[in-house]
């Protein structure tokens, strides 16, 4: 199939127009479309009728003739009545940017929670448009709804939509209270979090895999990491122990521009863990051209999630391929860091360290009456639960600050040697 890219570069779009297009190039080619020619057009708006001027519209006539295309791909989520338009208008199918993601998480996924969460914005997404886009599912492969043609055939078609919406919205709910609770039980049992994030592809997966190797994690703890768009469609929790001390890692679904706006909703659910955070890991690709785009995205995210205020590193991965050695993250932490070379690796672990060893511990400590002045330290500096003279010295059950536990080391009494 030969597409061509049609897109337009609104004033004050956040989002640089080249950028745009070449991500749209590969999630294009991640469902195997090869793009032939790309074109964009520079509006205050949209058009509401054809999403681009006519002008424009003559000149993509043109380039379908001359380029041989079989289908247009728009950088935007269009209205169904814009898709019908546009088809009139060139004699070929139109797909949209929404389209195209929807498409390729539907391939992706591999828990179920995530494959019904994107078979409800697919729903979604095919409710207004199931008539003319039947034909259109079946060609790029995944199969239509049902056989048939006709208003009727439409009616039961979307009925049948309908009725899967609402069954997957059910279940979704059942599977998403389940999860709570888990994250909750984790919140009690006080396992620090350290959360991996970034855009698609910068490499969140792959220092996933690092860390759980250099922790010893059996292989079948790993996740998968591969070179392209979408490969982590959920989030994965890993409980690590590094140094003796125990974290969860988590690995989370990769950020994107313009999510189609039905996933958004389940893209956010799937991020719920991030909130709970200790440390955020914000990873970045130094490879890409569009760090700085592929920066702001994520970042945009992460204020939505109300997850800004948690500490972050950014990780400015590939480091071994980075095309700009002068990156800089001002004001924030930040490292240097390679999968391939594990240039850093070390200094990384010592970060997460610092976010995840508790600051107290809680400890039975007895201290002999000979040392008043290790009494004296734990009554001004730990919180005490509950404290006893007893025949030999004071015994304290008590929250210990954790720069001071290596004084009273010898005097607890889960560790003392009778
Ligand atoms: N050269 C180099 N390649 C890396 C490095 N880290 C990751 N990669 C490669 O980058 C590609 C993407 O890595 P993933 O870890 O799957 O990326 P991700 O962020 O999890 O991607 P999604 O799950 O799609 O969001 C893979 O081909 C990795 O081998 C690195 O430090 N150097
Ligand atoms: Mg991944």
């Amino acid at each position: 199939m030969r597409a061509l890219l049609v897109g337009i570069s609104l004033e004050n779009d956040p989002y640089d127009i080249d950028y745009s297009l070449a991500e749209l190039k590969s999630l294009a080619e991640a469902l195997d479309i090869e793009v032939v020619e790309k074109m964009y057009q520079k509006l205050e708006r949209p058009n509401a009728k054809t999403y681009v001027g006519s002008g424009k519209l003559n000149e993509i006539i043109i380039a379908i003739h001359a380029y041989d295309i079989d289908v247009l791909i728009f950088n935007d989520e269009l209205s169904p009545s814009q898709i019908r338009n546009i088809e009139e208008l060139t004699k070929i199918e139109v797909i949209d940017r929404s389209y195209l993601i929807l498409k390729i998480f539907e391939q992706r996924s591999q828990t179920k929670e995530s494959y019904l969460e994107i078979k409800l914005a697919k729903d979604l997404y095919l409710l207004p448009r199931v008539q003319f886009l039947r034909e259109k599912e079946d060609r790029i492969g995944g199969g239509g709804l049902t056989k048939g043609k006709g208003e009727t055939q439409k009616e039961l078609d979307q009925r049948h939509l309908r009725n899967e919406i609402v069954r997957i919205k059910d279940e979704l709910e059942r599977l998403q209270k389940m999860k709570s609770l888990q994250v909750e039980k984790r919140k009690r049992n006080d396992i620090p979090i350290v959360a991996l994030v970034g855009y698609t592809n910068a490499g969140k997966s792959t220092t996933m895999n690092t860390i759980l190797d250099l922790c010893g994690a059996k292989e079948e703890k790993k996740v998968l990491s591969k070179d392209q768009l979408f490969a982590t469609l959920s989030t994965f929790n890993r409980k690590v122990t590094y140094n003796k001390v125990d974290f969860m890692l988590v690995d989370t679904i990769g950020f994107v521009s313009k999510l189609p706006h039905n996933l958004i909703n389940s893209f956010y659910q799937t991020l719920e863990e991030v909130k709970n955070a200790d440390l955020i890991i914000h990873v970045l690709d130094s490879s890409s051209p569009y760090i700085n785009s592929q920066l702001m995205v994520v970042l945009n995210v992460l204020y939505s999630l109300n997850a800004n205020k948690i500490p972050t590193i950014y990780l400015f991965n590939k480091w071994d391929k980075t095309i700009n050695p002068n990156l800089s993250m001002p004001g924030a932490k930040s490292l240097y860091y390679s999968n391939k070379t594990k240039e850093n690796l070390n200094e990384l672990m010592n970060i997460i360290l610092e976010y995840v060893t508790p600051s107290t511990i809680r400890s039975k400590i007895l201290i002999p009456y000979s040392k008043g002045d290790l009494a004296n330290l734990i009554e001004v500096n730990c919180h005490i639960y509950e404290k006893e003279y007893q025949a030999y010295g004071t015994y304290y059950d008590c929250e210990i600050p954790m720069k001071m536990y290596s004084i009273f080391h010898e005097y607890d009494l889960d560790t003392m040697v009778s």
